[in-house]
Formats: C-alpha cells, structure tokens, sequence
C-alpha cells in the first residue's frame, strides 16, 4: 500500500466489492448502502429484469421456464460485465441513484481477488465503467480486508489473513502495507456446504438445497459438543418430506475435505515467508475473514491444524469493502519509505 496509491483513492466516492456471492457498496460519508446477493431475475422472452438480490435469491429453482436467475459474477470475476451492470444499477436505491446520475461518482474502488488475471481486472473495470464511472481504482481483496479488519498493515509486523469467501479462499502474510506472500485456492464456503450436502445425499438419502444447511450451521455454532442436529429435506426415493438427525462430529468430518486446500495454502505461505514474519505471527495469530469464517467450527479446525491462535474479524463479511472505505475516506495513514537523508 503505497502512499501513491493511498492518494488516488481518497479520490473515490463509492467502493465497491463484487464477490460470487453478494455484492456490496459503500459510499462515502454514509457507509455501506448495498449488500445483497449477487444475484438477478431475467425474463429470457424479453430480456427484461425482474429482480435483483435477495428478491432474486428467492426465486432461484421456483421460475417457470421464461425465468432465469442467473449469477453475474462468479470465482470473484465478473462473468457477464452486461448483466453486473444492470444488476448493480438496480441494487444501488433509487435516492443514491439519483445522486449518482446528478453528480455521477467519476472514481469508484473496487476490491480485486488476489493474482486476478488482466481479463478479470478488465471485467471488474468495465464493470464500473458502464456506471458512468471515469476511473476506477483496483485494490487486492486481501489488503482491503486486513485494513477492514483493523490490522496494522502498515507496521513492519506480520499479519496473516484468510479471506474465506463462496468461491474461494485467499490467503496473505503482509508487513509495510504490502503483501509479503499470498495464495488463492478455488475452495470457499460453497465447496464446504456441497460437502455437506452430498453426504446428507449418500449417508442419509435426503436432498436439499445449500440454504437448507442453515439449521444445521445453526446447530453446530450453537453447541460445539452438540452430537446431533435435524436436517429437514426431501427423501430421495420417495421424493416426500423427510427430517433425519444428522451427526455434527459426521458434518465437521466432510468439511475437512474440502478445508485441506486451504490448510495446505496457509502452509505453503508461512513457508514462503521470512523467519522474522513468522516469529510474529506466533504472537499475533491468523485473522479470519470472509462470509465463510463464521461457518461453524472453521476457526478450530483452522488453530488446531496450524497451532496457531484464530480470531475471527469482527464484522468477517463485509470487511474488505470496509477496509476499501477506510482508505477512501483517509482514514488510513500513508506509508512513507522514502530514502533516508545522507548525514
Ligand atoms: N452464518 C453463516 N454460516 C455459514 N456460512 C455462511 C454464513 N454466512 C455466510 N456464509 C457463507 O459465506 C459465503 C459468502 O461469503 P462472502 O460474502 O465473503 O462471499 P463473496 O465475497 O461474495 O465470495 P468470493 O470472495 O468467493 O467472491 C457463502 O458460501 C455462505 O454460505
């Protein structure tokens, strides 16, 4: 994080982060004002939209066969730069969008996965552009989100992030407002639930829906040492209602299929990492982030693997656009390395 960069985004008015799973914005001066599914309704006879966000989310596998939903943005790349668009115009309220077409915001923010290839950036780009936007500035996901969870980035200290999102999983050792070593894998919290669900599909013949998983996620925050939970579903002979008591220690089992990736990351950073930096993170932990990090038991199976303490962010999901409003609104002092004067 450079003091040049730092310049050009307190310059932004809207940050902006568009995740595989929900969308969120912050505008200057009022904070975040959208986070809603990244999600929108398309009738496919006329083109037109019909929904976006949660209301869309709601009618995902009860359309008739006129009605799409569709999921503009996927792996944290914007996938159809057309429909982020109209999705995003849509999801922004009809008071801010008045604001924005008056005065339209000519600098936006926007959080970018971590080794984003040129074309997603482009996408991300085009994205805002289409907004009225004149320049947008790029900010790496994982630097937005350790600023947005109120780490020290910009101490010569280790800090260690994970980014647990819905489609992936990102991971960063970063010291002097820079990144030091970082991963990317493509396992988040959907790989996690489709786990889960394909062992209540196997061991217990129940189908259901991955918003169906939430009793169950609810059961196993509630009590750790909670040995069952009901998981209400659709018997897969019969197709009738069925509810089963599901093993939680089953549940946490499956999970940890998917979680070696990104145990397996998380080593391969320490290991790329200098000595020092790792000495200080035995001090200072892991920090968990992302909307994946409140998944239940995911910070233990996290400590216990890497014998390291895990704090789980304070608000996990929406820290990264936090962090990217943080430096927009200067709250985020400079760093400067210039070259010291010769005595
Ligand atoms: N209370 C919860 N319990 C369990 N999982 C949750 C909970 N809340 C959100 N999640 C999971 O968090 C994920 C969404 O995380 P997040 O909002 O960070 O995604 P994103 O930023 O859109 O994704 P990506 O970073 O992959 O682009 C989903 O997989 C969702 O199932």
């Amino acid at each position: 994080m450079t003091s040049f960069s730092l310049e050009q985004l307190r310059r932004c008015t809207v940050a902006v982060d568009l995740g595989a799973a929900r969308t969120r914005v912050y505008l200057r001066d009022s904070g975040l004002i959208v986070d809603e599914p990244s999600i929108a309704a398309v009738n496919t006879r006329t083109g037109s939209l019909i929904a976006v966000g949660t209301l869309a989310e709601g009618m995902a596998g009860r359309t008739p066969a006129h009605i799409s939903v569709v999921r503009p943005v996927s792996g944290g790349t914007v996938v159809d730069v057309e429909m982020a668009q109209r999705m995003l115009r849509n999801l922004v309220s009809d008071k801010v969008r008045r604001a924005w077409r008056r005065k339209p915001m000519l600098r936006a923010a926007v959080c970018i996965p971590h080794d984003a290839d040129p074309l997603a950036r482009r996408a991300a780009v085009e994205t805002l552009m289409g907004l009225g936007t004149r320049r947008v500035e790029l900010v790496d996901t994982l630097i937005a989100a350790a600023v947005g969870c109120g780490q020290p980035v910009e101490l010569p200290e280790a800090t260690m992030i994970v980014v647990c999102g819905a489609a992936s999983t990102q991971v960063a050792v970063l010291s002097l407002g820079a990144i030091v070593a970082a991963e990317k894998v493509l396992v988040g919290g959907d790989a996690m639930d489709y786990a889960v669900v394909e062992h209540l599909r196997s061991r217990h013949e129940l189908m259901l829906p991955t918003q169906g998983l939430h009793p169950l996620h609810l059961a196993l925050a509630a009590d750790p040492m909670e040995e069952s939970a009901e998981v209400r579903g659709r018997d897969v002979a019969t197709g009738l209602s069925r509810t089963v008591m599901v093993s939680t220690a089953d549940v946490r089992e499956v999970m940890h299929t998917p979680l070696t990736a990104v145990l397996d990351a998380i080593g391969r950073v320490l290991r790329s990492c200098p000595p020092d930096l790792v000495a200080d993170l035995v001090d200072r932990g892991v920090m968990l982030a992302g909307g994946s990090a409140v998944l239940p038991g995911l910070d233990r199976m996290i400590a216990d693997a890497t014998g390291m303490t895990v704090r789980i962010a304070d608000q996990p999901d929406v820290c990264a656009v936090l962090g990217l409003g943080a430096m927009m609104e200067g709250k985020v002092q400079p760093l400067h390395l210039d070259p010291l004067a010769s005595s």
